[in-house]
């Protein structure tokens, strides 16, 4: 069999096909491949996985730190020292405020998220797979547009996600 493998494209976050021998690589898979075949090659669990996903999403977010986050410090507070189990409690109460309106998630996201974002009402912009950390991106591909989040963790602390694209 050739020796095609997948790889994922650091620049766009999505997979492509590289030819171990040629050095030749394209962006979809070699034709004469049957989809077996494709299954089989090395990385091919990547590509299956982020092949049906559209090529990129727009979210908002609402992220509560706490001490055990990435970066224990927003600008809402220098030293964050709160644990993970009351920010959760923070974003439960958060989100029955919001009761599912977006006018309301900004709202909320622009007084009390610990990200930069929330001087945008949270939102993040559109973002590609690979840009985002894992269980944030699978969460906000998970949501149909307009629809909110449970508690979602990440290293950055617990997160309420509102996808708008
Ligand atoms: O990484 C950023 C900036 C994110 C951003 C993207 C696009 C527009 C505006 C902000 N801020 C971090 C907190 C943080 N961690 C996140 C993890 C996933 C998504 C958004 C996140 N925000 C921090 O402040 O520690």
């Amino acid at each position: 069999m050739s020796s095609w493998e997948v790889r994922i494209s650091s620049s766009r976050g999505v997979p492509y096909f590289f030819n171990i021998e040629t050095r030749e690589s394209m962006w979809e898979a070699p034709p004469g491949l049957t989809q077996d075949q494709i299954a089989a090659l090395p990385g091919a669990k990547q590509y299956l996985l982020n092949s049906d996903r559209p090529a990129q999403v727009r979210a908002s977010h609402l992220l509560v730190k706490h001490r055990d986050s990435r970066r224990p410090s927003s600008w809402k507070e220098a030293k964050i020292t709160r644990s993970k189990e009351e920010a959760i409690e923070m974003l439960e109460e958060y989100a029955s405020e919001i009761n599912g309106s977006p006018e309301k998630f900004a709202e909320l996201a622009s007084k009390y998220s610990d990200c930069s974002s929330h001087s945008n009402g949270g939102d993040l912009g559109y973002f590609k797979p690979g840009q985002m950390q894992k269980p944030f991106e699978d969460a906000t591909y998970s949501l149909k547009v307009g629809e909110i989040s449970d508690v979602i963790s990440t290293d950055s602390g617990v997160h309420l996600i509102l996808r708008t694209a």
